[in-house]
């Protein structure tokens, strides 16, 4: 179903990019609403996703194209996308791969974080997220088509240094909270909510 839709020039949602060269969802079409319905639905459906993200509103996600030659070059994505009622902040990027990677050469999501480059190629259906604020791009395709999905959201929790650690503390209380005497579960649970409730509000 999603090799099916109608595709635009991706340059209408970064004009500005002159490195950016893919085709995205025509966003005028039914295709568009009922695939990010679904891609959204399926996100929202990962627990690990819940957990991480602390999700407070998400983008419709967006189908993107890459054939041959097709890449979008080093970037930081913007920090407010017009959205109703109001801007949604991008504190977390994330890609869908809709592709089989073994369909396609090239076209690996490739996120720096400080001097490292991390370059990431999905399974068919698995997605990757990350800080909107690092910079990273798309390399070009080299052969086949790489069909992804693109989202942004906006978390309850806008440090990544602090999502992160809430991350943490929350497994740790899942996977050891119950063997804690009760008391202590008590007071750690007093502690999770605290910083929950602080560091959303920052
Ligand atoms: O296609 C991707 O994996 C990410 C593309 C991207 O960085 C963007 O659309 O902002
Ligand atoms: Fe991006």
């Amino acid at each position: 179903m999603f090799a099916t839709g109608k595709f635009a020039d991706g340059r209408v949602s970064n004009p500005h990019n002159q490195t950016k060269y893919n085709l995205q969802i025509d966003m005028t079409t039914d295709f568009y609403r009922e695939s990010s319905n679904i891609l959204g639905q399926c996100l929202l459906r990962s627990e690990e996703v819940r957990n991480f993200a602390f999700i407070n509103r998400m983008a419709p996600p967006l189908m993107v194209r890459y054939r041959p030659d097709m890449k979008y070059g080093k970037h930081p994505d913007n920090a407010f996308l017009p959205m109703q009622p109001t801007a949604l902040r991008s504190d977390i990027s994330c890609t869908i791969f809709i592709a089989d990677p073994s369909t396609y050469d090239g076209g690996e999501l490739t996120i720096h974080l400080g001097s490292k480059p991390i370059s990431i190629k999905g399974k068919r259906g698995s997605a990757v997220l990350y800080p909107s604020t690092t910079i990273h791009e798309v390399l070009p395709v080299t052969r086949g088509e790489r069909l992804a999905a693109i989202t942004f959201m906006e978390s309850q929790i806008c440090d990544e240094k602090k999502r992160d650690l809430l991350y943490t503390l929350n497994e740790v209380a899942a996977l050891e909270g119950l063997k804690m005497e009760w008391d202590n579960r008590v007071r750690l649970e007093h502690v999770r909510q605290s910083l929950h409730r602080m560091w959303s509000t920052d």
